[in-house]
């Protein structure tokens, strides 16, 4: 999988070098290029933004760099395997299912706007040619796509066979088909009695089936507390 992210602040990347994402780079399972988009502007203050048609406030990404940008990495053929995400507080909202979709991708092109946004001509040119996701990381508004783009990633790439060590820790996680889409139980290790908290009993037991029932129990009553929307039977 190749991850090219186009950015006025590629420096954010670089923490993908780190952990799970660094070894996935390391082994060859994950290609990653930050991308600095004034490369692609040619005045002597590089500029990427301009006024707003229609007047307000902020600045707008001018479409150029951004075109040039796709020129340079995608040239200019049709192609839906490429999929190319722009993180937007407008967009759909991301979920696991878009991350689990997105971990079979060959390309992703991550676009990260900042100021006001990226004039909306760039993801219609974008839309002819590539497979193209404007998604939400939440229902509040950052100061730009990066971190956004960060997490995203985080979350995609994690997926990918061979770059988690232990792929059965993806079976029992939050919002995984696995757990029926509902919140992950509550966890627990040693010691047995912790500051005058211990253990539920039940985990103690060695008792498979009760244990796996208490856990299915405590996922559903914590789903129904904080997320009932994810409650799909009630
Ligand atoms: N919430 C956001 N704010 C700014 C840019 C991107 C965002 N997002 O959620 O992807």
């Amino acid at each position: 999988m190749r991850l090219d992210y186009l950015t006025i602040f590629p420096e954010f990347f670089d923490v993908l070098g780190i952990s799970l994402l660094g070894k996935a780079v390391d082994n060859g399972i994950v290609d990653i290029h930050a991308h600095d988009l004034r490369t692609w502007t040619h005045d002597r203050h590089r500029t990427v933004d301009d006024t707003p048609c229609g007047g307000g406030a902020g600045m707008v990404m001018k479409p150029d760099p951004w075109g040039e940008a796709f020129d340079d990495l995608l040239g200019a053929d049709p192609d839906p395997s490429v999929h190319v995400v722009i993180p937007t507080p407008s967009g759909t909202p991301f979920r696991q299912d878009d991350a689990a979709q997105l971990s079979h991708a060959d390309r992703i092109v991550f676009c990260c706007g900042r100021y006001e946004g990226i004039d909306h001509r760039v993801i219609d040119y974008a839309s002819e040619h590539w497979s193209v996701h404007e998604l939400s990381l939440g229902d509040y508004v950052l100061n730009g796509g990066e971190v956004a783009a960060l997490a995203m990633t985080e979350a995609i790439v994690r997926l990918v066979p061979g770059v988690l060590g232990n792929p059965e820790s993806l079976s029992e996680e939050s919002y995984s088909q696995d757990q029926e889409g509902l919140l992950e139980y509550p966890v627990y290790t040693r010691p047995a009695s912790w500051r005058g908290w211990d253990v539920p009993e039940v985990l103690m037991s060695g008792h498979h089936g009760h244990i796996a029932q208490w856990r299915r129990e405590q996922s559903r009553e914590l789903t129904r507390r904080r997320r009932p929307d994810l409650l799909t039977d009630e």
